[in-house]
């Protein structure tokens, strides 16, 4: 199969986790695509999405599935994202579409988070993909700096601006035996809008498209 199709496999295998007549929180991503492109199937079974980005949200539309402000909404019983790496603990590493903000956002609102990803993405050490931090412009070479004192080699991501109007540096370089606290050290750095990480908002499930079908990993 190819990753293509291991990507459709899984994004119609989260709709399982669709909670019918609630609203359902929605990711970012070439694997949330397919799973946004399944969910308008069941579009009259749900009362809505809450995104995690512009792009999403134009996708949700243009299927007539209503997106609603979170501000708007107290709780979502999942919340269905892609992810760039995960490990065995379902701790994640995520932002390389650059909406990690607003995805750290949503899934703070879901009860649980249901990741859907292509085997390539099943790692035993996050740090592999470089971590996507989103930065305010001016303190990017500051937190960059900081970074290298961690082994990271922090470059800008070229021409890109995030839907809030910020930066990502892309950090190589970097083996990520602690997400919990790393994510927690460079969360508190000034200049850090979000920092890639997922281990406060790690998996509860994982959907890894493989070429013998859909594994399940529960966390
Ligand atoms: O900012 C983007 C997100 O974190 C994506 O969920 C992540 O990059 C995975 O995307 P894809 O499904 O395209 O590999």
């Amino acid at each position: 199969m190819t990753q293509d199709e291991l990507k459709a496999l899984v994004g119609q295998a989260a709709l399982d986790y669709v909670v019918p007549g609630s609203i359902v929180g929605v990711g970012t991503g070439s694997t949330v695509n397919c799973f946004i492109d399944a969910l308008a199937g069941m579009k009259d079974r749900i009362a809505g999405a809450v995104s995690s980005s512009e792009k999403s949200s134009e996708r949700l539309r243009a299927h007539g599935i209503r997106v609603l402000d979170s501000n708007t909404v107290e709780r979502l019983p999942v919340y269905i994202d892609g992810a760039d790496e995960i490990d065995h603990r379902g701790n994640m590493v995520k932002g390389g579409g650059a909406a990690l903000t607003r995805e750290k956002i949503v899934a703070d609102l879901a009860e649980r988070f249901i990741c859907i990803a292509d085997e390539s993405k099943l790692v035993d050490t996050l740090g592999k993909f470089p971590l996507p931090v989103e930065v305010i412009p001016m303190a990017a070479t500051q937190i960059a700096r900081r970074f290298k004192k961690h082994g990271g080699d922090a470059v800008l991501r070229a021409g890109v601006v995030t839907d809030n109007g910020c930066h990502i540096l892309d950090v190589r370089g970097l083996s990520i035996t602690d997400p919990a606290g790393m994510e927690a050290e460079v969360s508190q750095w000034p200049g850090v809008v979000t920092v890639g990480i997922f281990a406060r908002h790690k998996a509860s499930v994982c959907l890894l498209g493989t070429a013998q079908g859909v594994k399940t990993l529960t966390f």
